[in-house]
């Protein structure tokens, strides 16, 4: 039986720290997402705006022009590029700390090929988080993936299709044979979300019923971005951002039903500043 870690608020804390004041946008970091389609533009929205929330110093989505008004109507904070235009993306990529690729991206031709021209430009010091459409791709096309830091993000139907685990048969043992064969970290989306890094398994205990909405897996996607490209350890940056969307959703549902995934965005940046001021003697009890 394999050990299983527990995401603990301890963890969240020590990531979150206070910001040094002579600082700027650079210091924490340039995030791309890449996905929505004209179908599933809100997806991409999502992402983008989890990803600003969330404190990403730079913010760009590339997506379907039919996408930006929408998008900027929402988030003017963050810049837009035609996930179609390859030259753009030659040029935008290299200078990114963090990419998403996949809310919100469909898995038609065009799909495909927006996610062969990330695969070709991403570089071996950056983080990919790879999602949703994305995911479905890799696995009908047998992708090869890049080399380059890469967190898979699949809820259990996206994890069967990439690696061929029914649902009921997704065991701890199963799932770490399967994540290292990819030689990824693995966010496995479900009720209590496991988190598969190197030799490590952790479990979310954190989090319920009323994240049950569209929209909540794309939002992570945006922490999580946020989260590694601000903060130095990269797997407790992971974890952190894991938890946090969760315990920010349960803390709204006390007063919501369903805690919608702009709702949980827009909660970020004063959850963050909570736990920002957290001293090793608040931890107890939190
Ligand atoms: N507003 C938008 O634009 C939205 C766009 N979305 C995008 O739509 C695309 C397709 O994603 P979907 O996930 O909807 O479709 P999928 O076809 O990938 O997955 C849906 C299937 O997975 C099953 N499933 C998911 N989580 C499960 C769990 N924990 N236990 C058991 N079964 C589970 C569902 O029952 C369903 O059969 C993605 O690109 C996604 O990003 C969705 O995120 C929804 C919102
Ligand atoms: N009952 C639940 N308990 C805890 N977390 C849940 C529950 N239902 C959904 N979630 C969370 O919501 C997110 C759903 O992700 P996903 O299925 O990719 O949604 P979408 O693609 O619509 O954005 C995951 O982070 C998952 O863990
Ligand atoms: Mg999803």
């Amino acid at each position: 039986m394999l050990m299983m870690q527990e995401i603990t608020a301890d963890i969240v804390q020590a990531t979150i720290r206070p910001r040094e004041a002579d600082t700027y946008k650079g210091d924490y970091g340039h995030v791309l997402t890449v996905g929505g389609n004209q179908n599933y533009g809100g997806a991409i929205i999502m992402s983008t705006m989890a990803a600003v929330y969330g404190g990403a110093g730079l913010v760009t989505a590339a997506t379907d022009p039919s996408n930006f008004t929408s998008l900027h109507a929402q988030l003017p904070e963050a810049m837009v590029v035609d996930d179609t235009d390859v030259a753009e993306l030659t040029k935008l990529i290299p200078t990114m700390n963090v990419i998403v690729v996949g809310p919100g991206l469909g898995t038609d031709q065009q799909a495909q090929t927006i996610l062969e021209t990330v695969f070709d430009l991403v570089l071996p010091k950056q983080i990919l988080i790879i999602d949703g459409s994305a995911i479905d791709l890799v696995a009908a096309q047998k992708m090869t993936l890049p080399d380059t830091h890469i967190i898979f993000t699949p809820h259990v139907i996206e994890w069967q299709r990439l690696t061929g685990i029914a649902p009921d048969d997704q065991t701890p043992e199963k799932n770490q044979a399967a994540q290292q064969k990819l030689h990824a970290n693995v966010v496995l989306k479900k009720h209590r979300t496991e988190v598969y890094m190197q030799d490590q398994i952790w479990q979310n205990t954190v989090g319920g019923p009323a994240l049950a909405t569209g929209g909540s897996g794309d939002t992570l996607t945006g922490v999580i971005a946020a989260f590694v490209a601000q903060f130095e350890n990269k797997q407790k940056a992971l974890l952190s951002a894991v938890y946090t969307h969760s315990k920010i959703s349960d803390q709204l549902a006390e007063n919501a039903y369903v805690t919608l995934p702009t709702m949980i965005s827009h909660a970020l940046p004063s959850f963050m500043a909570q736990m920002a001021k957290k001293t090793p003697e608040d931890r107890i009890g939190f």
